[in-house]
């Protein structure tokens, strides 16, 4: 079996997976860096979020590899797979989808309880995470009293607040107006630099460049294009940057 080069935190060779028959990954192979932020960026169907749930455990793929550090994902069972996202990945969907009856900082501490961290220390991670995605006001409202620009910023925060070493963001701006869109992503872009936090993201189109350190495009379940972004002027940091696409 091939193993990963040891610098890559996720590394993909072939990927091809078919929804009943129908293709939506046809040999996608990636490398992903240590603390690099990358969007994979292409049009309605292209397969991104085929190519997400792969990369995260969430679908077996069946064809091809995927390796996490030195765990082979692609041969682990569902159960060693669903503690492998719980412990390790974070996960945001393009609509923010949040317990109603919990208010803010019940939602976003939500991982650490279900890991067993105390409703204390749990809270207090929470309140921190909201304070640093501006929404701290928020923490006692309800998602029903937030707008949806807040409710995605809690579930940001959620995302976060476990410490994941991936997060995957699936559109994490597909419901928002262009300003909140450009507001949001920065917030996350840099919560996760500064907390050396993989990020693999996906977009419709590459204005989402400006927030991260490289983009792939998909067309039609394959890799079609990558572009390495230079170093950000505003001192951001951004990580050197791999391709094996
Ligand atoms: N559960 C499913 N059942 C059947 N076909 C599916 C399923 N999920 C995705 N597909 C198909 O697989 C292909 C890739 O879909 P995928 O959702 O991965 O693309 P995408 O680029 O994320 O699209 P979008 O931007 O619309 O979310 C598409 O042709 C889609 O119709």
């Amino acid at each position: 079996m091939v193993a990963p080069p040891d610098n890559d935190v996720l590394w993909a060779r072939g990927l091809t997976y078919a929804h009943d028959g129908s293709p939506a990954l046809q040999g996608v192979s990636i490398g992903v860096r240590e603390g690099e932020i990358l969007a994979v960026v292409g049009p309605r169907g292209s397969g991104k979020t085929t190519l997400l749930r792969c990369l995260s455990g969430q679908l077996r793929p069946q064809q091809g590899v995927v390796w996490f550090n030195s765990i082979p994902v692609h041969t682990m069972g569902p159960v060693a797979r669903e503690r492998l996202r719980r412990d390790r990945f974070g996960w945001i969907d393009p609509e923010p989808v949040l317990v109603p009856e919990l208010n803010a900082w019940e939602n976003t501490a939500l991982p650490l309880m279900l890991r067993g961290t105390g409703r204390r220390a749990a809270k207090t991670a929470a309140l921190e995470w909201l304070e640093r995605l501006d929404i701290g006001a928020c923490a006692r409202k309800r998602p029903h009293a937030l707008l949806q620009s807040e409710r995605q910023r809690v579930v940001v925060a959620r995302a976060l607040v476990a410490s994941p070493s991936v997060l995957f963001a699936d559109e994490p701006t597909a419901p928002l107006h262009r300003a909140e869109r450009s507001h949001v992503l920065r917030t996350l872009t840099t919560a996760a630099r500064s907390h050396d936090i993989t990020v693999v993201l996906t977009a419709h189109d590459a204005d989402v460049a400006s927030f991260v350190d490289r983009t792939v495009s998909l067309l039609d379940g394959r890799c079609v294009k990558t572009v390495h972004l230079p170093a950000a002027s505003d001192g951001e940091g951004r990580a050197a940057c791999s391709l094996s696409a």
